[in-house]
């Protein structure tokens, strides 16, 4: 049996995205707001420095800063998972065992990016992470950035360690998800990773899920969770459907991220740009971004009358 609470995981965790000022520096106080709406919405937690939180574009440094002002600012309120993954095994390992210092509920990582890495050493890089602290850990599944294709030999030989928890599994493919929670035992958590997919993927054993675009309207997410848990599964699907129709304006600007931080910023959460390479939104994006913020906001209202 795993020694952790891990009710504390199950439902819906927020993807944080990355707060930084005028001239593209970590901004703190952004940082602290916009987990502090979040803490309000009634989601179980946020996942720190993943994909939608940039993590990759940051240093060190940048990454203990942002999840000391998380943690201080929502930690007592929320279940925060820590992303930890690096490209250099010693950069995860500072970054998790500050995660430990500072409070954080879990942490997580991707396989070690850049290097076409063997499953041995993905392996390795996962384990000195889980060695290095006494914090639960939780897999970071996303083949198509990585290029790393887990097994489920890798995953049951992961899972029957004490301290591994779950996995966030981001490849598209419910029928993976399924196994992976078949391989992984009732105690192991699998986390949906496509929000598109939210519901199919509860639907074929996700305990919850942690995505991106949750940040832009929690309450859509949280309103498809209460219909699955309630058994109203037409409704439920209907739900997902309106998010589907919202994620594909999404994904139609320069980036989903920058599309995200664009509406957030219409809602009074500057959270500036994305880093660079990743595009922000331009003037002449400005009419579709209002557009579909009052299309998100209108469906909130919906949802919660
Ligand atoms: C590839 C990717 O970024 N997937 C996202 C989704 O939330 C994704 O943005 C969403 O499904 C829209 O396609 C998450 O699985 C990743 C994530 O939540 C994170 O680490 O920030």
């Amino acid at each position: 049996m795993k020694p952790y609470n891990l009710e504390q995981f199950r439902g819906i965790i927020i993807a944080l995205y990355a707060s930084y000022d005028e001239q593209g520096e970590i901004n703190t106080d952004a940082v602290r707001r916009l987990a502090r709406y979040y803490a309000s919405t009634g989601v179980k937690g946020l996942y720190v420095g993943g994909s939608s939180g940039e993590g990759m574009l940051q240093t060190v440094e940048e990454r203990t800063g942002i999840l000391a002002a998380v943690m201080e600012e929502v930690g007592h309120e929320l279940t925060i998972i820590a992303h930890v993954g690096a490209a250099a095994t010693r950069d995860s390992v500072a970054l998790a065992k500050h995660a430990e210092e500072v409070g954080a509920h879990a942490v997580s990582a991707v396989p070690a990016i850049y290097y076409r890495l063997s499953p041995d050493s993905v392996e390795g890089h996962w384990q000195a992470i889980i060695d290095s602290t006494s914090l639960p850990f939780i897999i970071y599944h996303i083949p198509q950035t990585t290029g790393f294709q887990l097994s489920k030999g890798l995953l049951m030989k992961m899972a029957s360690q004490e301290k591994v928890i779950g996995v966030k599994i981001s490849a598209e493919s419910t029928f993976e998800l399924q196994q992976f929670k078949a391989a992984g035992g009732s105690e192991f958590l699998v986390f949906n990773g496509p929000d598109e997919q939210y519901l199919a993927g509860r639907s074929i054993g996700a305990d919850g899920g942690i995505g991106g675009t949750y940040g832009v309207m929690p309450e859509l997410f949280l309103k498809i969770e209460q219909c699955y848990v309630a058994g109203q599964m037409r409704e439920a699907q209907e739900w997902q459907f309106k998010v589907n129709e919202l994620i594909v304006q999404l994904l139609s600007f320069p980036s989903l991220y920058g599309a995200c931080k664009a509406i957030l910023k219409l809602r009074g959460y500057d959270i500036g740009e994305p880093r660079m390479p990743l595009l922000p939104c331009t003037a002449g994006d400005q009419g579709r971004i209002e557009e579909l913020n009052t299309r998100i906001m209108t469906l909130v209202k919906l949802a919660k009358a």
